[in-house]
């Protein structure tokens, strides 16, 4: 155990001041606004809140729906909302123009995109998923196989080359996520697909742990279908629009289940048989939530002159730099690393382990230090680049010693669970 006054901290200090010192991307914290005093680790829930929003939001409400009404529909663009915004997340998940579109939430649009897969390889009867998925992806993967009369397979990443040999020419569909989000452990996106693919199967890949993140490239991997959230790393706002990502060759043959009125040719045809738009734009279903739409599309204006790549290496310098924090500050206090050491096996999370893990991240909290946890004893840091310093690593790992050191999670007050997350 060292003391958090200590040579060793004065190095981290140190070596922290260095390394956001020489950060290429440091200016870009100035795109947030970040509340005094707050170390802010759970980006990878809900992102901080960007700067371009407010000013958005005031003229999406008082200009466009105050003063130009229903004519913003036309006037102000509301209608292409939805394939801008996709196009401008497709910029940051490798995505060429016309293959991504944005509405809905992620369980939605994973319901239509594994729906669609299912009816785009007829006689294939496993859905594959991950036995750690997160619950909605598995949920629906569920549902749609009760619907279309199938089954799932639960398969971790690491069974699925021997599963996909033996029994691939069965698989329809494979939904994964790149980034576990409970231990933030990175798997190989392109190895996977080409194992589904090689099998004849389709792959479907879960980006809310990614998008934003670290970059993703499913263009160049040649991934089918792929969803995710706007609210994550990409700091949508709380509710944000999700976003459904279609290969150009599956358009075409796109069957989706849910065939609102905003995906057809005509919409205001108002005809009552339904013919789908050409293109990613019958992804589309209702009317959509144009205000959190619009600050989507604001708060992505964060990644303006910011590489990916760029967004990729600052994220495994802090995360990197966490995990030396915590093997300095955090030895023999009952705490153990879950996330991998190797940077090609992390996400942009980090995550410890520690029975006292709930009364942690609230004392923590209490400090504003804010991370999360996830049952029965996993402490989550998320760290967004755009936003996170290794200053901010350090005192976050620096106050998580000082509170079990002094035990101040044992406190009443951090005892009971009261929140949702
Ligand atoms: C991998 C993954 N998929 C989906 C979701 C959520 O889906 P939705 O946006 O529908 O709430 C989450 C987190 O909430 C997630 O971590
Ligand atoms: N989407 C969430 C929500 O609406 C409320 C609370 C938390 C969330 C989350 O994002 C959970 C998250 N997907 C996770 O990684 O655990």
């Amino acid at each position: 155990m060292v003391s958090t006054a200590s040579p060793a901290l004065d190095t981290l200090a140190a070596r922290a001041a260095s390394l956001d010192a020489a950060d290429p991307l440091a200016a870009v914290r100035e795109r947030f606004l970040l509340p005094e005093g707050v170390v802010y680790l759970d980006g990878n829930s809900l992102g901080a809140l960007p700067a371009a929003v407010p000013p958005a939001m005031a003229d999406a409400v008082h200009r466009q729906w105050g003063t130009d009404l229903i004519r913003s529909w036309n006037d102000n663009s509301w209608w292409d909302a939805p394939l801008r915004v996709g196009d401008a997340v497709g910029r940051l998940i490798g995505a060429a123009p016309g293959q991504t579109l944005a509405g809905d939430s992620t369980s939605v649009q994973l319901f239509n995109a594994l729906s669609a897969a299912v009816r785009l390889r007829p006689g294939r009867p496993l859905l594959l998923t991950d036995p750690g998925h997160f619950p909605t992806d598995q949920y629906i993967a569920d549902s749609v196989a009760r619907l279309f009369g199938l089954e799932v397979r639960r398969m971790p990443p690491a069974g699925l080359p021997r599963f996909l040999a033996e029994e691939g020419e069965r698989v329809a569909v494979a939904g994964y996520s790149p980034v576990d989000y409970r231990t933030g452990e990175l798997h190989d996106m392109a190895a996977t697909t080409r194992a589904v693919q090689r099998a004849g199967g389709l792959m479907l890949w879960d980006l809310c742990h990614a998008a934003g993140a670290l970059p993703v490239g499913l263009d160049e991997l040649g991934v089918d279908l792929a969803v995710g959230c706007g609210y994550k790393f990409l700091s949508g706002g709380p509710g944000a629009p999700a976003f459904l990502y279609v290969a150009e060759r599956h358009q075409a043959a796109f069957d989706q289940p849910l065939t609102g009125w905003n995906g057809h040719v005509e919409p205001f045809g108002l005809s009552g048989d339904y013919a789908p738009a050409e293109g990613v734009g019958r992804g589309r279903i209702g009317t959509p939530p144009i205000l959190s739409m619009l600050a989507l599309e604001a708060a992505l204006t964060a990644f303006d002159g910011v590489a990916m790549e760029q967004v990729r290496a600052k994220s495994l310098s802090l995360t990197g730099f966490f995990l030396d924090c915590a093997d300095t500050l955090l030895d023999g206090l009952g705490f153990t690393a879950v996330t991998p050491r190797a940077p090609e096996r992390r996400g942009s999370q980090v995550t410890l382990r520690h029975p006292d893990a709930y009364a942690l991240v609230r004392a923590l909290a209490a400090r504003g230090v804010i991370g999360d946890m996830r049952a029965p004893d996993m402490l989550r840091f998320g760290v967004n680049a755009l936003y996170i310093t290794h200053r901010d690593v350090l005192s976050a790992i620096r106050q998580l010693a000082e509170v079990v050191m002094s035990a101040e999670h044992r406190d009443e007050r951090f005892r009971h669970r009261t929140t949702v997350t």
